[in-house]
C-alpha cells in the first residue's frame, strides 16, 4: 500500500468506456498513479448487471445504448449515494446539436453567443430555397445527432443552395450553421468541475469574398470535412494566414462561461469549442462535448485524480451532514 492511502479507504470508481478511450485515457501508468492516491479504477463489464459488479462509489461512463442506460438506472436506484459521472439526461442533451447549445444563450453573458443556425428536418425542406433564407452562405452542415459515431463528425462547408443539394454527403436531419470567420483558430476549453483549461487548436481558415467565389465554383458548391481540429497550436506560434497570433480569451471570462455551463448543463466533465466572432467583438460557442480527450492536456493525471478526490470529499461531506441531521431529528423526538 502507498504512503498516501490505506486499502480500506480506497474510493472505488467503475469505468465503462469504449476500447479507444481506455487505450488513450485509462492507461496503466494513470491507474497506478491514481491508486497510490486512493482512487481504485475498476473496469466494468457492460454486458453484465452493474449491481453484480458493485460496490462502486462512483461510475465514470461514456458508452451508448438502451441496454447500458437501463443497467445504469437500475444501479442508481439501488445505490443512491454513488456518484454517476455524468447523469444520462445531462449527457443526452449533448447528443443533439440544437439542444446542446441552448444553455449558452440562457447564460446571458453579453460577450457570448452561438452562431445563427437552423434545423433541416427532411429532404423536402432541404430542396426548398426558402429554408436557408435566414442564413448567409457559406454555412456548415452538421449532423443533428452528435452521438459518438464517426458519422456524427462528418460535416460540409456549403457555399450555395446547389452545393447543399448536390455535393454534401449528409442527410437530414441536420443543422445548417452560419460559417463565421474567426482567425483560423478555435479555443477548446476543458472543464472538470472547478478546473478550467483553454487550449488552441487549428480550425478552418478565414474566407475572403474572392476565395469563397473561387472555392464555390471549383468544388461544385460544397466541401466535406471531418475531425479537423486535431492539431494543437503551440503558444507563441502564429496561427492564421496574417501571421498574427490569436490572443487567449481572458481567464475571468473563461471561468465565468465554464461555471455557467457547468451549472446549466449539470455536467462535471466536458469541453466546449469557442471561436472569436469575426463580425463582432465577442465569442461564439460552436460545440460542446461530454468527457472529451483529457489525456491531451498537460498533467492530466493530476487533474483527474484531484477531480475524483474532490468527488470523494463531497460524498463524505454529504454523509456527515446527513448523520448530523438524523442525530438532530433523534434528539427532538426524545
Ligand atoms: N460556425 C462555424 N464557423 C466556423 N468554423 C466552424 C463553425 N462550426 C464548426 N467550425 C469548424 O469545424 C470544426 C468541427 O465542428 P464541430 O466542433 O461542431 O464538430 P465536432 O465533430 O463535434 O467536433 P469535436 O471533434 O470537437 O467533437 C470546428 O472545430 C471548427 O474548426
Ligand atoms: O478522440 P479524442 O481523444 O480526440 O476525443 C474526442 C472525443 O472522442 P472519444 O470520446 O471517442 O475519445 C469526441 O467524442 P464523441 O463526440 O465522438 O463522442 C469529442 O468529445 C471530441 O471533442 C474529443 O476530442 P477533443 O475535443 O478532446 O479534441
Ligand atoms: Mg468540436
Ligand atoms: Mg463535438
Amino acid at each position: 500500500m502507498s504512503e498516501f492511502e490505506t486499502e480500506g479507504n480506497l474510493f472505488h470508481v467503475g469505468y465503462a468506456l469504449p476500447a479507444r478511450k481506455i487505450n488513450a485515457f485509462m492507461v496503466p501508468s494513470f491507474i497506478d498513479f491514481a491508486r497510490e492516491r486512493g482512487i481504485d479504477f475498476i473496469s466494468i463489464d457492460v454486458s453484465k448487471p452493474l449491481t453484480d459488479q458493485a460496490p462502486f462509489d462512483c461510475i465514470l461512463h461514456k458508452v451508448y445504448g438502451d441496454e447500458w442506460n437501463l443497467n445504469l438506472q437500475n444501479f442508481s436506484v439501488h445505490n443512491p449515494n454513488a456518484t454517476i459521472i455524468d447523469p444520462l439526461s445531462a449527457i443526452q442533451r449533448l447528443h443533439n446539436r440544437i439542444s446542446m447549445l441552448e444553455p449558452v444563450s440562457q447564460l446571458n453573458i453579453p460577450q457570448l453567443k452561438i452562431p445563427n443556425q437552423i434545423l433541416v428536418q427532411d429532404s423536402e425542406s432541404l430542396k426548398n430555397v426558402e429554408t436557408t433564407s435566414g442564413l448567409n452562405f457559406p454555412v456548415i452542415a452538421k449532423p443533428l445527432l452528435a452521438d459518438g459515431t464517426t458519422k456524427a463528425h462528418d460535416m460540409s462547408l456549403v457555399f450555395n443552395h446547389d452545393g447543399l443539394m448536390k455535393e454534401i454527403k449528409l442527410e437530414p436531419p441536420m443543422v445548417l450553421q452560419q460559417f463565421v470567420n474567426h482567425g483560423g483558430t478555435i479555443f477548446k476549453v476543458y472543464v472538470a468541475d472547478d478546473y478550467v483549461k483553454c487550449v488552441k487548436r487549428s480550425s478552418l481558415p478565414d474566407l475572403s469574398k474572392d476565395t469563397i467565389e473561387k472555392i464555390a465554383s471549383d468544388s461544385g458548391g460544397a466541401i466535406s470535412f471531418s475531425r479537423i481540429s486535431g492539431a494543437v497550436i503551440a503558444d507563441g506560434r502564429s496561427d492564421n494566414n496574417s501571421g498574427e497570433e490569436l490572443k487567449m480569451p481572458a481567464t475571468e471570462f473563461l471561468v465565468e462561461v465554464a461555471k455557467g455551463l457547468r451549472k446549466a448543463l449539470g455536467l462535471h466533465l466536458f469541453n466546449f469549442d469557442m471561436i472569436r466572432d469575426g463580425e463582432g467583438d465577442g465569442y461564439l460557442v460552436i460545440d460542446i462535448n461530454y468527457f472529451p480527450g483529457y489525456e491531451k492536456l498537460p498533467s492530466y493525471e493530476t487533474v483527474m485524480v484531484d477531480f475524483f478526490l474532490n468527488i470523494k470529499k463531497l460524498q463524505e461531506l454529504k454523509k456527515t451532514t446527513k448523520k448530523e441531521n438524523d442525530d438532530r431529528i433523534d434528539e427532538t423526538e426524545v
